[in-house]
């Protein structure tokens, strides 16, 4: 069984990947505010898409910060960067709803994302997605490396070079599995679940482009950013 080892090379693109993705936090203003306001749907509704906004510009930064990223075609980096926002965000959500929070913290957060005016059809597979994500107790690496493989799909919309994302991917691709060798040895398909996830989030593409519809009939208003990022009004 040969020995799985880290090289000088990949633990130097790890640390680069995590240090951005911890550079970019969501303010914590923002996750005490969701905590504190009243319980209005509308209040939710606005806390919501306060959160996703900001969560959008944290986006941003990290992909610049992504290695190689900056030197891809200035157009295929706006493809990857809206073809991935939806899939990133319910990532982050997943993360963030799985860590480690004060006691009852959790409880009030998924109060408020129930009643912040999403339609029942889509919060069960939203939840669902949450919980998957979390029973995996993925570490910061993990998390972050499995951030930057989303944004790096090759094949989003629109997308004219992808060999060229296809190359940016895959040294973080092989990184991840190897630590999920080393992080998880007891479990051999650990790797696969992680990307088990990453097809589950594509479906959540699907459900938001639905709920982005259904807010849009009942005269929700969203930000310019998140207008931009999602190509809505
Ligand atoms: C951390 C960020 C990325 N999470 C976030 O924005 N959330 C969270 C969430 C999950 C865990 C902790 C804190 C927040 C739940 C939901 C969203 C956003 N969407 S949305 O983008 O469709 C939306 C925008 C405007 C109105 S609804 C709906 C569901």
């Amino acid at each position: 069984k040969e020995k799985v080892a880290i090289t000088k090379e990949q633990d130097a693109l790890m640390k680069l990947i995590v240090e951005a993705y911890n550079k970019h936090q969501i303010p914590q203003d923002v996750a005490k505010k969701l905590l504190q306001e009243q319980y209005s749907t509308e209040e939710n509704f606005l806390l919501l898409t306060e959160i996703a906004t900001s969560q959008v510009q944290v986006l941003v930064e990290f992909t610049k910060n992504i290695p190689g990223f900056l030197s891809l075609d200035h157009e295929d980096q706006i493809a990857l960067l809206k073809g991935s926002a939806v899939e990133a965000m319910f990532l982050r959500s997943a993360q963030v709803f799985s860590r480690k929070m004060p006691e009852g913290h959790s409880e009030v957060l998924e109060e408020r994302i129930r009643k912040s005016g999403i339609s029942e059809e889509f919060i069960t597979p939203l939840f669902n997605f949450y919980k998957s994500v979390g029973e995996l107790h993925m570490v910061l690496e993990e998390q972050a490396l499995l951030t930057a493989i989303t944004i790096l799909t090759p094949d989003r919309p629109f997308v004219k070079d992808q060999p060229a994302v296809e190359r940016l991917q895959e040294p973080m691709v092989e990184l991840l599995k190897k630590l999920c060798v080393l992080q998880h040895p007891q479990e051999p398909q650990y790797f696969a679940r992680l990307l088990g996830r990453l097809t589950e989030l594509r479906t959540l593409n699907h459900y938001h482009a639905e709920m982005l519809t259904s807010w849009r009939v009942n005269d929700h208003k969203f930000t310019p950013l998140l207008c931009e990022i999602w190509d809505v009004q």
